[in-house]
């Protein structure tokens, strides 16, 4: 047990290095990127601090290079998830047991390692396994998971440090328990940082944890997993599975130690497992905690006294970096009709410099979309719009996957503000535009308002305060992260807690005091010096 009142050390946002030519760090990562295409790496799960390998092989594949073999990972069925949750259970009380400054010094450790000598193989199992290019996978598994776990180190003591008032004659106390059972991490493909901190953040709190990463970021796990277990994760506190997702949420949901979900990815999916966790209340331990951060149909919207170069860098940048791939990415755009020529002739300048291809080659800003599946709808939504009678591809429109699954940077313009693209998320470099006229800037904003179920990110852009004061109050509920003239990503962890609300999740913000709180179950402890000896009131004398 602690004993002093210890202070963790000051979280800072990691450096994001510039891997400039000639840069040290792009030598490294040059040389990490050949090692990891020189070998087919062979992936276990790892239950209970064992490696499982199930001869169940499914091969990798970068997105932008189909026909290379990254390697394979060992596929699990129903019984590894049963062995999975037996081993967060084995460990459960060890873990939770354990000082606090303690579980502390494993996560600092391990953002130390994130930042340092793992820092290169995350960001070659991102580029080569999610076609990330080098800046947008070090923003991501460097910088972004190194931020989640020093903030949430903090955080946690923020946590803790939250202790009620004590009158005279009694002491007061709460402590922060992790939950009862296991907690459940299911993660998307698009950020290694969110499939690293969506186990840690629960861990972090005293909690084990049964993982399962997306079939398309099994390569960063694994390196996530090694990770963890370099920074000192015991066994069986953080356990990762690939079963499919539905045997998962099978086994998972059905058992009576599930404790809580920590999920993000999309909306349908978050859906149906609330459901399924509703349907089955009954039967667990306590009612568990569902935190989910979802979908997006993330907006900018111009005034027409705007920076227009700052509207066409925002639409591009927050459009089509990552592919269009990020939860938060640009991808419903309303420009006033007195400033179109100017932003489009921005945007069509910016555009036509951009490069699409593999992320190996430094020079390309936009790479593949994550699979096929990805990619055919992708294909389909162009298809229609080319198509359609209140659309028009303006920008881009072109794809192929004869290599890897690339779809050029795409704009339709759209005369129907409720097009479906304006409606529906497609996570993509395929963003719909709407032109409407400067004297509607009123009725545009109750229309955005009113399109799309999602509120996750949403942004301005005016130079008149008044108008940025009116949209910032006017679209209150349309996004849980709002921006006056920025683009709507890259929320940085300390900086932007992120997160949305309706459709787009319970708005919990990740790497925040707010979701950690969401892992444990405060008891309050009352201790009275002198206790009463006597049953009457006062006044009865
Ligand atoms: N709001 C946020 O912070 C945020 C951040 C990143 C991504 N996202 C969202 O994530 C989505 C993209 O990620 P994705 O394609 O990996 O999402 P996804 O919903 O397809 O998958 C997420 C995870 O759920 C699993 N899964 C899929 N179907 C399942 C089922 N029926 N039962 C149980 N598990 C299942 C997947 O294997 C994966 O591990 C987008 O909608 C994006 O907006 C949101
Ligand atoms: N936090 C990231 C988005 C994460 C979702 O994919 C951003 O702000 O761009």
């Amino acid at each position: 047990m602690p004993k002093g009142i210890f202070r963790v050390p000051t979280a800072k946002n990691e450096t994001v290095l510039s891997y400039a030519p000639g840069s040290q760090e792009r030598k490294e990562l040059e040389a990490q990127l050949k090692a990891f295409k020189q070998h087919e790496v062979d992936i276990p799960m790892y239950i209970g601090g064992q490696e499982i390998r199930t001869g169940n092989k499914i091969s990798m594949h970068p997105p932008h290079n189909t026909k290379h073999c990254l390697g394979y990972y060992h596929q699990g069925d129903e019984t590894h998830v049963y062995k999975a949750i037996d081993a967060a259970l084995t460990a459960k009380k060890k873990w939770a047991d354990l000082s606090w400054e303690h579980r502390a010094s494993i996560f600092l450790k391990a953002a130390e390692l994130v930042a340092g000598p793992y820092r290169q193989k995350l960001n070659a199992a991102t580029i080569l396994g999610q076609s990330k290019n080098a800046y947008q996978a070090e923003i991501d598994s460097a910088c972004e998971l190194a931020d989640f776990l020093r903030f949430n180190v903090q955080y946690m003591c923020d946590v803790y440090a939250q202790q009620p008032e004590s009158s005279p004659g009694i002491w007061n106390r709460v402590e922060h328990r992790p939950l009862e059972g296991f907690v459940f991490a299911l993660t998307p493909f698009n950020f290694t940082a969110i499939a690293g901190n969506l186990p840690t953040a629960p861990a972090m709190m005293g909690n084990t944890v049964v993982w399962k990463p997306s079939k398309s970021a099994v390569y960063s796990a694994k390196v996530l997993m090694e990770v963890f277990m370099e920074a000192g994760v015991p066994a069986g506190v953080i356990n990762l599975v690939y079963a499919s997702g539905p045997v998962m949420a099978k086994v998972v949901f059905g058992h009576p130690e599930f404790a809580g979900i920590h999920f993000t990815g999309s909306t349908g999916v978050f859906q149906s497992m609330w459901k399924t966790i509703g349907a089955n209340i009954e039967k667990y331990k306590s009612y568990p905690r569902i935190v989910g951060e979802t979908g997006g149909k993330d907006y900018i919207l111009a005034h027409k006294s705007c920076d227009a170069k700052a509207v066409a860098t925002a639409i591009v940048r927050g459009g089509f970096e990552y592919q269009g791939q990020k939860c938060s990415a640009a991808s419903r755009v309303y420009i006033p009709q007195s400033r179109w020529d100017e932003i489009k002739t921005y945007v069509g300048n910016q555009l036509s410099e951009i490069k699409v291809g593999d992320p190996e080659d430094f020079s390309n800003f936009v790479n593949a979309v994550i699979d096929e599946a990805s990619f055919d709808k992708l294909a389909a939504a162009i298809d229609e719009a080319k198509a359609s009678k209140e659309a028009q591809v303006i920008f881009g429109g072109n794809y192929d996957k004869t290599e890897g699954y690339f779809i050029e940077p795409t704009i339709i313009q759209t005369t129907n503000p409720k097009y479906i693209t304006m409606q529906e998320e497609l996570f993509g470099p395929v963003l719909t535009l709407y032109v409407y006229e400067d004297n509607k800037f009123e009725e545009t904003m109750d229309i955005l308002d009113s399109t799309s179920v999602y509120a996750l990110t949403g942004a301005i852009f005016s130079q008149d305060r008044y108008a940025a004061e009116l949209a910032t109050q006017r679209l209150v509920n349309t996004a849980g992260n709002f921006y006056i003239n920025d683009k709507p990503t890259g929320a940085v962890v300390g900086q932007q807690p992120f997160g949305g609300a309706r459709g787009s999740g319970t708005n919990d913000k990740a790497g925040s005091a707010i979701n950690l709180m969401r892992w444990v179950s405060p008891r309050t402890i009352k201790e009275t010096f002198v206790p009463a000896h006597d049953y009457k009131y006062p006044f009865l004398g």
